[in-house]
């Protein structure tokens, strides 16, 4: 059987001077070559965990195994194999591009030939051109955010930890990180590690996800297998200039698009209810990520999924 890109045990991280633990007796496996997502309101834990997948954290209980190797005692083998992107903030801000994309290569073992290769084709799928010989820190936010996610790529290491990578980015830059996510791991087998709030655009390229809350893990499990834990409810879209007249609850995500989430026993009233025209523009398809976690979030606290979920 493959290791497991991460083991994490009974993980508990209590920070400096605050009562309450940011992560409580966290289990979980990561598996290698996938893509793996933790989800969950703000202040819920999640960037602490990933800081302590990284190695920049130490947990205050509990282990972490990196590739089946104790992580805090093998560190600076976790930073060499593991890339990570920040939630915000800056490194190699005062080299161009150019050269901090080379030098992140060479960091991760690349040959000065292959590191050359490794920039140039980053800089060319990443649209970079006309920045390549900018100092960073003179960047655009957006620009920064995808030179960060660069770095973080460059070499193509084993495990990328990514913390809300597509914040600040427009939505050809936000579909450019995911697509390259989704290349990594197919080609290169590199083992994805996420935190995002953009879950509706992320979940193409997901395999499975954490559901985190209040420092737990509430859930864990391929989209599918959420989806078959929760309330059972069906997607409804309509496309139509103005709001559905009809007793179910709406919400207008895009222009013209209407949403609402309907039981399959209540599907025949809920057509009825609909327009000749309505019915002309309506679809159903199953319930999205965001719906489930909003779900799962609000559902009791003792019910977990499963407890150490592989
Ligand atoms: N360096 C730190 N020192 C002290 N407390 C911290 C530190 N970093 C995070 N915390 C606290 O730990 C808890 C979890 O924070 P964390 O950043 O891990 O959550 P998060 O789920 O990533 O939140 P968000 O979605 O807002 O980024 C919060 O109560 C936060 O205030």
């Amino acid at each position: 059987m493959p290791v497991n890109a991460y083991e994490v045990r009974g993980l508990t991280k209590v920070y400096a001077g605050r009562k309450q633990p940011a992560n409580i007796d966290v289990s979980l496996d990561i598996r290698s070559a996938e893509l793996f997502c933790l989800l969950g309101n703000n202040g819920s834990g999640k960037s602490t965990l990933i800081r302590q997948l990284a190695c920049l954290v130490k947990p205050s209980a509990g282990r972490i195994f990196f590739f089946g190797k104790d992580a805090v005692r093998h560190a600076q083998e976790v930073h060499e194999r593991a890339g990570y992107m920040p939630q915000t903030g800056f490194s190699l801000g005062h080299l161009t591009v150019s050269e901090a994309v080379y030098f992140s290569g060479r960091l991760r073992g690349l040959t000065r030939r292959d590191a050359r290769r490794d920039r140039d084709e980053i800089v060319e799928r990443f649209g970079m051109g006309r920045v390549v010989k900018d100092v960073s820190q003179r960047l655009s936010g957006g620009q920064r955010r995808l030179v960060q996610f660069a770095l973080c790529i460059a070499g193509r290491p084993d495990v990328v930890i990514l913390d809300e990578p597509t914040n600040d980015l427009d939505a050809g830059r936000r579909r450019l990180i995911w697509d390259v996510c989704a290349d990594l791991k197919h080609d290169t087998g590199s083992t994805i590690v996420l935190v995002t709030h953009d879950v509706a655009e992320a979940e193409r390229v997901i395999d499975r996800v954490a559901i985190m809350r209040e420092g737990r893990v509430a859930g864990v499990g391929t989209p599918a297998e959420l989806r078959r834990n929760v309330e059972e409810r069906l997607c409804v879209r309509v496309m139509a200039e103005a709001r559905p007249a009809s007793t179910w609850e709406w919400s207008e995500p895009e222009r013209g698009s209407w949403l609402t989430y309907v039981h399959p026993c209540e599907l025949p009233d809920f057509m009825a209810s609909l327009t000749p025209e309505q019915l002309g523009n309506v679809r159903v398809e199953p319930v999205g990520l965001r719906y489930l976690v909003n779900k799962w979030q609000a559902a009791d606290q003792g019910r977990v999924l499963g407890g150490v979920v592989s």
